[in-house]
């Protein structure tokens, strides 16, 4: 990488975190410090569109932050639908809570604070939950992807759709890795152990779809 190319990186992102600081503090009264991580808005859209087209209505998101797919899930999915919401950092949901409350949606969401892994083998426990999930979204920790496909896919039925977001993490699945900026590369080396895995798994059909940060859509095949 040259070092324009470098250096106009390195800018984008101080000005973004610079950005995401001062907007939080002034229209929310806290720091979202970390506002780069929800969900791009045109992959968003694809996912809305998704959601309709599949009827979807028993739904689980994993990786909540500060509730944009959450949000979006809930405004796409019919009025007695439900989403399982699971995440640690309660925090962050609570900043996204008041619009949530303000679309009159937050009747269909149960949050769960909680890494997801557990959440999942619970879920699994009982044997009505298995192939009911009509949707899952993927969106937390990189290198436990795996991890929850192996489970989601014993929850959403036959035809249903999971979709995993940053597999293309920044386009870096791509790159030679010495062109990769070292705080970058434990996520890609997941990233690329996930796409390889996943592109063999012969239960699901996939597409990859390079809006936002890389979506993919895997439908339960059987
Ligand atoms: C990229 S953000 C999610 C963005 C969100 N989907 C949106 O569109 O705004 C990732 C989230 O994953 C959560 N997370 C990290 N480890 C997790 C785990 N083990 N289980 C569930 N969520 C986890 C983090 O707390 C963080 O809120
Ligand atoms: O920069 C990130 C980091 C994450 C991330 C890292 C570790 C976790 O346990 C969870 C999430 O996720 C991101 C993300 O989803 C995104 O769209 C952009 C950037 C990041």
């Amino acid at each position: 990488m040259n070092l324009a190319l470098f250096t106009y990186h390195v800018g984008k992102l101080l000005m973004g975190y610079l950005l995401c600081l001062i907007f939080g503090r002034i229209f929310v009264g806290a720091t979202i410090n970390r506002c780069f991580m929800g969900t791009a808005p045109d992959a968003g859209q694809l996912m809305a569109l998704l959601l309709k087209l599949s009827n979807a209505k028993k739904t689980i998101e994993v990786g909540v932050y500060t509730g944009y797919s959450l949000l979006l899930t809930a405004l796409n999915i019919a009025d007695n639908g439900k989403i399982v919401a699971v995440d640690p950092d309660r925090k962050a949901y609570e900043i996204g809570l008041p619009f949530i409350k303000k679309a009159e949606v937050e009747h269909k969401i149960e949050f769960i604070e909680s890494p997801a892994l557990p959440v999942l083998d619970k879920l699994l426990e009982d044997p009505w939950n298995k192939g009911t999930f009509d949707f899952a979204f993927v969106d937390a920790d990189k290198h436990n992807y795996w991890n929850y496909h192996e489970r989601l896919l014993e929850l959403v039925k036959i035809g249903g759709l999971i979709i995993y977001d940053n597999t293309l993490w920044g386009g870096t699945v791509a790159w030679p890795e010495e062109d990769v900026p070292p705080p970058k590369r434990g996520i890609r080396e997941s990233a690329l152990a996930f796409n390889k895995a996943i592109a063999n798994d012969s239960r699901v059909l996939i597409s990859v779809a390079s809006i936002g940060d890389g979506f993919t859509i895997c439908m339960r095949a059987h």
